[in-house]
């Protein structure tokens, strides 16, 4: 099957300054394809977040060429780059990063509210699904200060999805889960994949998630292994 190349990293290098010149991703080059679930691995600073920072749309500071849905991405504009990062990528953190005093449907809505396309009612309706999908719809109206890690999770994942992404990009999304609510996510991203069609690239240090992906892509001393 030749399935398009939905993200392609092709000699991605990176510098900081700071104190000194430090080389950290090093002719970094990759696609993953729609449909697929990938990990990147790596020790500890071999240049996993940085890559994921770069991949993200965040990071324009590099050398190399990205392409996202078959859109180079490098070099374009700040604004057409947002616009892109929010019609492409829904993103998972390991610390979720919820406003603390919204409640969770709030919390879900607000990425959709702040790109405007739809109206309020259309993003209640889409929010409320996603809960219903993540099995969460009790929450609804709880604060996010009041709910636990492995529902803050899947509340951080609905919010990825509400604004209909082609990828998801998650950096430790399970790192601070135990190892229930960690194979609770694992199997929310795996029914993703194929309910939603989304292609998933998740940075993890936890081996049992990786093996349990697509494939996993290691990095070494800012390298991927091949
Ligand atoms: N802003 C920065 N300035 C200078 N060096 C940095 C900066 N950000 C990261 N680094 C260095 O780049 C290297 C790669 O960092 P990165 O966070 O990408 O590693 P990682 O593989 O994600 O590590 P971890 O698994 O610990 O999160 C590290 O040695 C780090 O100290």
């Amino acid at each position: 099957m030749n399935k398009k190349s939905v993200i392609r990293a092709t000699g991605i290098n990176k510098h900081f300054y700071t104190p000194t010149d430090y080389h950290v991703l090093r002719d970094v080059s990759f696609d993953v394809h729609a449909g697929e679930f990938v990990s990147i691995m790596g020790k500890s600073g071999s240049g996993k977040s940085t890559l994921l920072y770069i991949l993200s749309t965040m990071d324009t500071v590099y050398e190399g060429e990205l392409f996202l849905d078959d859109r180079k991405i490098t070099g374009l504009p700040a604004a057409e780059l947002s616009a892109v990062r929010n019609e492409h990528i829904g993103f998972v953190f390991q610390f979720h990063y919820l406003l603390e005093e919204f409640t969770v449907l709030d919390n879900v809505s607000l990425p959709a509210w702040k790109l405007a396309r739809k109206s309020r009612e259309e993003i209640r309706a889409a929010a409320t699904e996603l809960l219903k999908l993540l099995d969460i719809s009790k929450l609804a109206d709880k604060r996010a200060s009041r709910i636990s890690g492995g529902e803050r999770q899947r509340v951080a994942i609905a919010r990825a999805l509400i604004n209909s992404p082609t990828i998801i990009m998650g950096d430790e999304p399970t790192g601070n889960l135990d190892s229930k609510n960690a194979d609770n996510v694992l199997a929310i991203f795996r029914d993703l994949v194929t309910a939603r069609d989304l292609t998933l690239l998740i940075v993890t240090h936890d081996q049992d998630f990786a093996d349990r992906t697509d494939r996993i892509i290691t990095m070494e001393d800012g390298r991927v292994l091949v």
